[in-house]
Parts: C-alpha cells; sequence; structure tokens
C-alpha cells in the first residue's frame, strides 16, 4: 500500500516526509514561465537518494517545458492532473492530452506517468465520465489517480471552478468511492485513491475502495489562524498519523499482500 504526499517543495519537508516512512513525494511546477526551481530539484535528488519515488505535477502543457522539467528534475513520476470536459477522443483538449501522455512516454520511457481521473463528490459520481476516462488514458498511463471534482455549488448539474482552474485536484473533499472502488476494479494498472483523504478517513477509504495506494494533500497541510490550509506546507503531525493509520490497517489485514489491489507489483509500475 503506496502512500503518496503532495505539495513538498524543499528539502527540508522531503526529509521529514521521508522520516515519517512516505512511499511517493509529490511536488508541483506552478507555472511553465517558472518551472526551474534549483532548491525543488535538490529536494526531488534527496528523495531519489533515499530510494523513495518523486511524484510531479506541471500545472501547464506545454510538452517542451515539460521535456526540459523532466530533464532537469529526473522525477520517477510525471504526474497530469488537467481536467478534462469530456471521454470523447474528438475534443481537442482529450486529444491534446492524451497527445501529451503518449509524447513523454515515447521520449522519457523511464518515468512512470500518473493520470488523476476526476471523479464527483460523493453522491455525485455521476457528473462526470470518469470510468470511460479511464479507459481512454490506461493505456498511456502507469498510474490512476482518484480525485474530486467539486460540483452543484452553483445549483448546475455538473462540475463547477475548481480550486485551481482548469486541473483537478486540492479539494478537500471525498470523489464518490463508489466510482473509485469500479475504477479499481477495472483498471489495469494500480489505482491510488485521493481526493479528502487524511488520517480520520484513511482507514474507511482503503477499506471501502482497495486502491494500490493512498494519496493526500488538503488535509495534511498546515493550516492558518483560521483553520484554512495552507498550500506548500505540510503538518508533519497529520501525515505521521495518516502514516500510522496506513500501516495499521495493512498489518491488521496480514501484511501488504492481502488488502488492497494486490494484483500488482507496486515497487515498479508497469512501464
Ligand atoms: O498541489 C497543487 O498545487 C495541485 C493543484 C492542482 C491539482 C493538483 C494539485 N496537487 C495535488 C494532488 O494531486 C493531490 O494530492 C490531490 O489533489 C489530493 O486531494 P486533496 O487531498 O483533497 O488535496
Amino acid at each position: 500500500m503506496k502512500i503518496q504526499i503532495y505539495e513538498i517543495q524543499t528539502v527540508a519537508e522531503a526529509r521529514t516526509m521521508l522520516e515519517l516512512g512516505v512511499d511517493h513525494i509529490g511536488s508541483v511546477l506552478v507555472s511553465s514561465d517558472q518551472w526551474r526551481d534549483e532548491p525543488l530539484q535538490e529536494a526531488i535528488a534527496t528523495v531519489r537518494a533515499a530510494g523513495a519515488k518523486s511524484s510531479l505535477i506541471p500545472l501547464f502543457q506545454d510538452v517542451d517545458v515539460i521535456g526540459r522539467a523532466i530533464d532537469f528534475y529526473h522525477p520517477d513520476i510525471i504526474h497530469f492532473c488537467d481536467a478534462l470536459p469530456s471521454a470523447n477522443v474528438e475534443d481537442p483538449t482529450v486529444a491534446a492530452a492524451l497527445e501529451l501522455q503518449r509524447q513523454i512516454r515515447r521520449r522519457f520511457p523511464d518515468v512512470a506517468v500518473m493520470r488523476s481521473i476526476a471523479i464527483g463528490e460523493q453522491g455525485r459520481g455521476d457528473a462526470l465520465p470518469s470510468l470511460a476516462l479511464a479507459e481512454l488514458f490506461e493505456p498511456l498511463s502507469d498510474w490512476f489517480l482518484t480525485d474530486t471534482v467539486l460540483c452543484d455549488k452553483n445549483g448546475g448539474d455538473g462540475p463547477d471552478e475548481q480550486p485551481v482552474s482548469g486541473f483537478v485536484g486540492i479539494t478537500g473533499r471525498i470523489c464518490d468511492w463508489g466510482v473509485a472502488r469500479e475504477l479499481v476494479r477495472r483498471s489495469a494498472v494500480p489505482v491510488i485513491l485521493a481526493g479528502g483523504i487524511g488520517p480520520h478517513n484513511v482507514r474507511a477509504g482503503i477499506a471501502q475502495v482497495g486502491p494500490a495506494g493512498v494519496d493526500s494533500c488538503t488535509l495534511t497541510n498546515a493550516v492558518d489562524a483560521r483553520g484554512r490550509p495552507i498550500r506548500f506546507k505540510k503538518d508533519p503531525r497529520k501525515v505521521g498519523a495518516m502514516v500510522s493509520a496506513v500501516r495499521e490497517t495493512v498489518a491488521l489485514a496480514g501484511g501488504d499482500a492481502s488488502i488492497g489491489q494486490q494484483r500488482f507489483n507496486v515497487q515498479r509500475p508497469t512501464i
């Protein structure tokens, strides 16, 4: 059962995550203009040297800049989480996302590709064609990550504006676990359960969804004086509690082989 924690941008936080036993340490490139960041490069090198996996999200789609960033950071995993409007290959946004993954896989065969599969909030699993999207991206992906799409805030029947426009993630809310479970059942690649996961609900998430791994960002971030999560700042106590909860759940189930998406050897993704 892999544990992935996002928004680690510094060597100090990377070291803390390694000490806590995190398996996948995720970082974010927030813009194509400022993709080159030496401290982040050092953080990713620290993860590599410790034998853990680094995962890198580009919050942009420029294939040349993404290629330069992979050459510069050498992440183990490149993670795409752009929001896709449909599962129609004729849709230019969908076609461009598929082509981007195709090009990156061809050019960097040693870098695993993670694709976020957007799922509606709990009870709104019908908001998006999540399973059809997964089917489309499966041949070009080594990992899937379920993530939550905010729905219906404005009384509409589809997705709302997301915390980062054009991308899926950092909502702090759980997705429809029924759809996530069905994705785990159907998927030929390992699935990481994400979206609103923290120490309080990770046991239930593992039990109900049976993923190959779990991910957390918002609910393991530090909070400000008003209790609002601070982007790019982790709370080590929350991460430690999450790691303990996952390890306990796995131990109670009899060890790694008896829980989650056991058909995968997730030590090494299927590239
Ligand atoms: O961290 C970001 O800046 C980010 C922005 C837009 C999409 C994804 C982003 N990153 C993190 C992840 O992919 C998450 O770990 C994920 O969204 C988890 O959800 P949550 O725990 O609810 O924050």
